[in-house]
Order: C-alpha cells, then structure tokens, then sequence
C-alpha cells in the first residue's frame, strides 16, 4: 500500500473551541511532509488524532498495517528525560516502555546516526537544546519505524543546532523513513518538505509539493504565501 495513514473527515472539539474541523488527508510512503499554520491552527491535535492519542468526534483514520503504533516513531514537542541519566541510559529506558530490548551496540548505532556518538554518557539534562531534540529522535528510532512524527523538532534551537537536526531528517529520510513534521520556519519547511500541508482554523487551506504551492499561488517564497493564506 502506497498510504500510510487516510484521514477522513476528522473532527475535534474542546469545550467551545473546534480545534480540527472536518480534515482529511493522506500520509505517503516516502515523503517528508509538513503541517505548517499558525499557533492554535491545530496542527499538534491533528497529530494527536494520526496517533491515536485522541479520539476525534468525527471522521475515522485509516492505517496500513494492523499496529501502527509497532512502526510509528514520535517525538513531541518537549520530551522528559529521566535527569541524573546519562543519554544512553534514557534511551535504554525509553525503548523498554516501548517493548524494545536495545543491546549496547543498538544503542550505540543510534546515537551514531542522530550525531551523539560522543554524548552517550553525558547526563540528558546537561545536553545542549540541539542534543536533546536530536536524543528525543534518537529515542523515537529505537523500534526502527517506518513513519517518524517530529512535531516541531526545530523550536528554540539555535542556528547550528537546527542544522544539525535538519541533516538528521534528511539522513532518515534518504535512509527510507517517511517523516512528518511541524514547523513554523518556512525557510526550513522549504529546504525539507517534499509536501506541504497548511493548516487554519482547523482545516487544510492549501497542500501541495512547495515548488508547486508557490507556482499556483504566485508567491515568491513559502513564508509570503504563508502570510497571505493566513491572514486571509
Ligand atoms: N487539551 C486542550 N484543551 C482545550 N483546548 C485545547 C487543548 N489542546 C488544544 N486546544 C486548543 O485547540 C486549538 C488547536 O490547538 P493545537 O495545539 O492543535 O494547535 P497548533 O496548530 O498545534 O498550535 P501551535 O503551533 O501553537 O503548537 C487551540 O485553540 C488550542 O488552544
């Protein structure tokens, strides 16, 4: 099956506020896709919903295999190492919740591909912001899923940091792992999306290759097409 995951007509509410309101999309095999909208688009519920870590009111999702969960990976937006651990010992410890036995070898192959081969024994806390994003992906590699989710995998790092994060996306997906993303740097979304998705107000207003998006829209760059969707 070329889908991953169909959403259909998803709907959810919180108490007055209609965070997702009737969307529906497709996650593809291959593909680095991003969520981009404004804060409280819903972006994050949405994400929640693909997972199963919400119930929608409405509408259904559909998987390609029977556990999903067994091949997705996740890091959200802030994940809580067990401090006084070094990054090893939180990723043995992470991987076991998920059922994962990691061999010292495992764990150190990991940390080689997300570029901590030398912070394995520095306690998680004392990494710096660009280390921990990189350890909270590590950690969401360790049952080797197929489908990774990185919501905003970049916030609050700074410039090498958010490069050293973004050649890791790439690596993963030259290697193979379909990914999708959120973030609000344009200029990121446009260097690793191969498809966009905007979200506002809860529903998708636009969604197609970023080269294409700015074709059909006329826009010099994504963050000028993202200031005019949304302010429309
Ligand atoms: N648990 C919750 N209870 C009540 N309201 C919520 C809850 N989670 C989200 N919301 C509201 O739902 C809307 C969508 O939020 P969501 O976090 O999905 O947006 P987002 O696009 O991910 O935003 P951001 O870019 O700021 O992370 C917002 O108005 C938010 O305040």
């Amino acid at each position: 099956m070329s889908l991953f995951i169909e959403a259909n007509q998803l709907k959810k509410r919180y108490g007055q506020k209609q965070a997702v309101n009737g969307l529906s999309l497709e996650i593809r095999r291959g593909e680095v896709l991003a969520m981009i909208g404004p804060n409280g688009a819903g972006k994050s519920t949405t994400l929640d919903l693909l997972l199963g870590l919400r119930r929608p009111d409405e509408g259904s999702v559909r998987y390609w295999c029977a556990e999903p969960r067994q091949h997705i990976g996740v890091q959200l937006q802030s994940t809580p190492f067990f401090s006084g651990f070094t990054a090893r010992e939180n990723m043995a410890m992470f991987a076991a919740f998920y059922g994962v036995r990691l061999s010292r070898r495992q764990i150190n192959d990991l940390l080689t591909r997300c570029g901590l081969q030398d912070a394995g024994k520095t306690p998680a806390e004392r990494l710096s912001g660009g280390q921990q994003k990189r350890l909270a992906i590590a950690i969401a590699m360790a049952h080797e899923p197929q489908l990774l989710f990185l919501d905003e995998p970049t916030a609050a790092l700074d410039p090498r940091a958010r490069r050293e994060v973004r050649e890791l996306v790439t690596s993963l997906a030259k290697a193979g792992t379909s990914v999708v993303f959120t973030s609000h740097d344009m200029e990121e979304v446009h260097k690793l999306a191969t498809r966009v998705i905007m979200i506002c107000g809860g529903a998708i207003i636009a969604e197609g290759m970023p080269d294409r998006l700015l074709k059909q829209y006329q826009a010099g760059d994504l963050e000028e097409l993202y200031i005019r969707l949304s302010g429309e």
